[in-house]
C-alpha cells in the first residue's frame, strides 16, 4: 500500500507531485480524495482523470502487459499538484508471489508465437529493479523486453 499526500504547492507549473510511471504489479486500486490531479496518457495527451467519489480508480499495471504479451497495456500515469487544494491517494498494489518468475502466459499466445516480447523476471526482483531507480515511465518494461519483437 503506497499513500500520498500532495500538498498545495505555490507554483505547481514548475513542480509534479509523482512522475510519469506505469505500476509494477497486476492491478492498483486507487482510492482519492476529490481534488483533480491523476492524469493519465490517452493519444499521446496527458488527460485528467476526475475522482468519482466512493469508488476504485483501477489501473493496469505492468504484470498484466506481461502477461498478456503486450494486449493489455499499463497505463502511463503521472500526479499533478495545484496551488489550492491538498490531494490525498491511496494505492493498493496487487501483484504475483514475489518468488513467482512471471513470463508471457502459453495459453494467451497465438499459435507460434515465439521468441516471447519480455524475457522471464521474478516479481521482487522487478519491484527493486522499479524502487532502485527513478521513476522513468516504463523503462522497466523496456527493460525486459526482448528486442525487435
Ligand atoms: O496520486 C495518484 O493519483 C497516483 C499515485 C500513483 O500513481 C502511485 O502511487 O503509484
Ligand atoms: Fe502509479
Amino acid at each position: 500500500m503506497i499513500a500520498n499526500l500532495y500538498p498545495p504547492c505555490p507554483q505547481p507549473e514548475l513542480a509534479m507531485g509523482l512522475p510519469a510511471h506505469s505500476d509494477h504489479g497486476l492491478l492498483t486500486l486507487l482510492i482519492q480524495n476529490d481534488t483533480v490531479g491523476l492524469q493519465v496518457l490517452h493519444k499521446d495527451k496527458w488527460v485528467n482523470i476526475h475522482p468519482i467519489p466512493n469508488s476504485f480508480l483501477a489501473n493496469i499495471g505492468d504484470h498484466i502487459e506481461i502477461l498478456s504479451h503486450g494486449k493489455y497495456k499499463s497505463v502511463l500515469h503521472r500526479a499533478v499538484v495545484n496551488d489550492r487544494d491538498v490531494r490525498i491517494s491511496i494505492a493498493l498494489a496487487h501483484g504475483p508471489a514475489a518468488d513467482a518468475a512471471v513470463s508471457p502466459a502459453p495459453m494467451l499466445l497465438e499459435d507460434g508465437q515465439n521468441p516471447l516480447a519480455y524475457r522471464a523476471m521474478k516479481y521482487k526482483e522487478y519491484v527493486e529493479l522499479q524502487q532502485s531507480n527513478k521513476l522513468d515511465g516504463k523503462s522497466c518494461l523496456e527493460h525486459i523486453r526482448n528486442r525487435g519483437i
